[in-house]
């Protein structure tokens, strides 16, 4: 099948399953993997690219067509999505763009959609540029430029400013770097950065994370040099933040309470004994294969345990916790960009409601002068810093405390570790670093 035809069923599916993008692509790529490397990319940049800029697409598709886009086949749109990308946002020439997608159409049974999606894609190849509501009505007009929903404009708009907000709106748009974690219980940051210049990978340090490498844009992550062995494991710049603010002490045995798939349960196991717990059995299946891969398996053992309960007894004591709490994910709309059109505000207050759950059981199996790391990838203070404030004004016992790091210049708001989508090329994180007192 050809590129484009997959990206089509790549977004017919996640239309109709509301399932992940990421997961979905995975899937179809391996089912029908294209012969050519370059048709694999192609795809997966038509398919995020066509969801991060979908509320555009939307908007200039519709003008042209003759009826609602919700009552449309979701194959149809998703073939007037992927057109209409290309003709905006790639350098496809325009001509070439309309009569391939016409061409996929067909080839995944859609011939008979032909002639209408023909017949808006020339319309739209025929524009100088995407059309845009007018300045004068700024949300609507970011919320439609940098697809966007208008609730999330608003929001953002209110809480960083302008400036911030739209910086927060395009880095959601870009792809980001692929980013490594050297493991540093196998290899230094600098020696592995220098094996892999020498085995020519254009890989340069990150500039805050003192673990991260960034790499230049690779193929299959799992041919570039070390995957195999082990020594890294891809993992976005603020999210290794969260480990190194948590500044845990080497001898402390952790329980990671919201493990899956083990990102921060693997960088803690370099130095720790952890206990990565999960609610879904089936994400612990990553976070071992994950642990093998890079030799931490000794140290790190997977449950499934629903973490708003008590820890069963038997696991022992723990002298740190970390609680990577679900949240709404919106610091990670660049990677998830389906979730901007799915996410409610009032997903918001139910998160709240969640994480508090699991923040009081946690708390309560913490020793007196245990550390609890409190994060989540979201920049919504409601899930951040409001959660966090309220936990402390009902629970003297506890404090914040930041960590005392010499030579780290980490992004923090306060005693907190903050990160924020823009042109520093982070995920949005936050994290809290609290200390029971007795
Ligand atoms: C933000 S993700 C954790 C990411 C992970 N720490 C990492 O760095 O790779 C949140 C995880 O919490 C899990 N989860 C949701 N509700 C939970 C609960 N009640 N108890 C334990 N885990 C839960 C989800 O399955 C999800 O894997």
């Amino acid at each position: 099948m050809n590129a484009r035809a997959l990206a089509i069923n790549v977004l017919a599916r996640v239309r109709a399953t509301d399932a992940y993008l990421n997961v979905v692509l995975d899937t179809l790529l391996s089912e029908s993997p294209p012969k050519d490397p370059r048709d694999a990319a192609l795809v997966t940049e038509l398919a995020y690219g066509a969801t991060r800029r979908q509320l555009a697409l939307d908007y200039a598709i519709a003008r042209f067509a003759d009826r609602k886009l919700d009552a449309l086949e979701d194959k149809v749109l998703a073939g007037l999505r992927i057109g209409a990308y290309q003709i905006f946002h790639t350098r496809v020439p325009a001509r070439a763009a309309v009569a391939e997608t016409v061409q996929a159409l067909k080839e995944v049974g859609l011939a008979r959609a032909a002639g209408f999606a023909n017949a808006i894609l020339r319309k739209l190849a025929d524009l100088p540029a995407p059309p845009l509501p007018p300045a004068s009505d700024l949300v609507e007009h970011l919320s439609v430029r940098e697809s966007h929903p208008r609730w999330l404009v608003e929001r953002w708009l209110r809480q960083f400013g302008r400036e911030r907000a739209e910086a927060m709106l395009v880095a959601d748009n870009q792809s980001p770097a692929v980013v490594i974690r050297a493991n540093t219980a196998k290899v230094t940051r600098d020696a592995l950065l220098a094996q892999l210049q020498e085995a020519g990978v254009e890989a340069k340090a990150t500039t805050v994370s003192p673990v991260g490498i960034i790499l230049p844009p690779v193929g299959r992550v799992e041919d570039v040099y070390g995957y195999a062995e082990g020594l890294w494991q891809v993992q976005d710049e603020a999210a290794q933040l969260v480990g190194v603010y948590g500044a845990i002490p080497e001898t402390a045995r952790v329980l990671d309470a919201c493990a899956a798939p083990g990102g921060k349960s693997c960088h803690l196991a370099q130095e720790h004994e952890v206990v990565a717990v999960d609610l879904h059995a089936h994400k612990l299946r990553k976070i071992d294969s994950e642990a093998r891969r890079l030799g931490l398996s000794e140290r790190l053992k997977a449950y499934a345990h629903d973490a708003a309960e008590p820890f069963p007894e038997e696991w022992g004591e723990f002298h740190a916790f970390l609680v990577d709490a679900p949240c709404s994910g919106l610091g990670t709309l660049r990677r998830h960009p389906e979730l901007r059109y799915r996410r409610k505000e009032e997903d918001l207050s139910r998160l709240a409601l969640l994480q508090r759950k699991i923040l009081e059981n946690c708390q309560e199996a913490v020793p007196p002068g245990g550390l609890l790391v409190y994060a989540v990838c979201t920049v919504e203070p409601q899930e951040a810093q409001d959660q966090v404030e309220m936990f402390l004004r009902s629970h003297p016992e506890w404090t914040a405390e930041p960590p005392v790091l010499p030579g780290l210049n980490l992004p923090m708001m306060q005693a907190y570790l903050r990160t924020l989508p823009g042109p520093e090329g982070f995920d949005g994180f936050f994290a809290a670093r609290l200390r029971k007192l007795y």
